[in-house]
């Protein structure tokens, strides 16, 4: 059985992307967890004519939701409105995380656990540390959710080049997921993208990779930030993470933010581990059965990419660290 649960469900994010896994043919049980509305967009969900069954769980029934779950994928929780950055949603989500990865700590401690929920940078280092308090931390098993920042470069650069396909070019994005944290690694796409850009055009567009998700935000003018292009990114990592964890296809890769202990084998994340002194960091990762098979290694990066590094590093200490401050401070022991 392969049980995968949505927190947040009814939410704009968790409505589509539950559509969007509803179609797949590797789940077989999609269970709907949320505070409010998660019984009516099941009992939506389920007269499509797909194999998984579909379940609703509210308020008092996220247990019941979680037990058993292969795979949790988390976008529950308040989004932007304009003006605000992701680090200003830390209040509300914080807590809530907080609460999910006791559920799953409780309830299904070996499950692959995706957290969309912002800011993605400390909430991820929340997930993990609860996970560490209850003794069932897999660093491989755990993933923030950075494709959406891959989906849009890829998007992007097909719109400065017309002769890239986007669904097809696919640009690592390292860092974390949230403004100068996400560095964008241009130089790697091949055909001599980068040398074809003057320096306007490649500040132009890193920015826009950076602050896509402003862009959104503005647009939705108070009512929310992505969410389609969100779950259509949820459900492209989901998926591959499936084909790897249950159809055991190998070689597959993503970009994504995860505990640098998920491998310990690679040298070179070692060292860089050393000299940033970070334990968080979207990289490309290669899947396995258990997850992560392997952090690859960072490419070699233009001077440009060097400094928007650096920038990242120092912004992410800060948010790593309040992320695992705030375990440290707001769990009874
Ligand atoms: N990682 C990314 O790239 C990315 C992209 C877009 C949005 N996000 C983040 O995803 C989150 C959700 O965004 P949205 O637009 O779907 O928001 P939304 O308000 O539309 O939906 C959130 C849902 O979470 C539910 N919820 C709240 N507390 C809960 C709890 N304790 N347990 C279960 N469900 C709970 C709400 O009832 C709501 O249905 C936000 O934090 C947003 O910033 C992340
Ligand atoms: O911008 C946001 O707050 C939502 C999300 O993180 C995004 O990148 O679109």
């Amino acid at each position: 059985m392969v049980k995968v649960v949505i927190c947040g469900a009814a939410g704009g994010i968790g409505q589509p992307l539950s559509l969007l896994l509803k179609q797949s043919n590797l789940i077989t049980h999609l269970a709907l967890f949320d505070v409010v509305n998660a019984p009516g967009v099941a009992a939506d969900l389920s007269h499509i004519n797909t194999k998984s069954k579909v379940t609703g769980h509210g308020k008092e029934e996220m247990d019941e939701a979680l037990q058993g779950a292969h795979t949790v994928v988390i976008p529950a929780g308040v989004p932007r409105k304009p003006g605000m950055t992701r680090d200003d949603l830390f209040k509300i989500n914080a807590g809530i995380v907080r609460d999910l990865a006791t559920g799953v700590a409780n309830n299904c401690p070996g499950a692959f656990v995706l957290v969309i929920s912002n800011p993605v940078n400390s909430t991820v280092p929340i997930f993990c540390e609860i996970l560490k308090k209850h003794g069932v931390f897999n660093p491989k098993k755990v993933f923030g959710i950075s494709t959406l920042d891959v989906v849009r470069s890829s998007k992007f650069i097909s719109e400065v080049n017309t002769s890239i396909d986007p669904s097809t070019t696919r640009v690592t994005v390292v860092g974390g997921h949230s403004g100068a944290t996400i560095v964008p690694l241009l130089s790697q796409i091949p055909g001599g993208f980068v040398g074809s850009l003057s320096q306007d055009q490649l500040d132009t567009l890193t920015h826009r990779i950076q602050y896509g998700g402003d862009e959104v935000v503005k647009a939705k003018d108070g009512a929310g930030s992505a969410t389609l292009s969100m779950a259509y990114a949820g459900a492209r990592f989901t998926l591959t993470l499936l084909q790897a964890t249950v159809s055991g296809q190998r070689g597959s890769v993503e970009s994504t933010y995860v505990n640098l202990d998920a491998d310990l084998t690679n040298e070179s994340v070692k060292a860089f581990r050393n000299r940033t002194g970070l334990d968080y960091f979207a990289q490309d990762v290669e899947f396995g059965p258990d997850g992560v098979e392997k952090i690859l290694d960072l490419p070699t990066l233009s001077s440009y990419e060097q400094k928007l590094l650096e920038t990242a590093i120092a912004e992410l200490k800060t948010n790593i660290d309040k992320g695992t401050s705030f375990v440290t401070e707001n769990t009874i022991a």
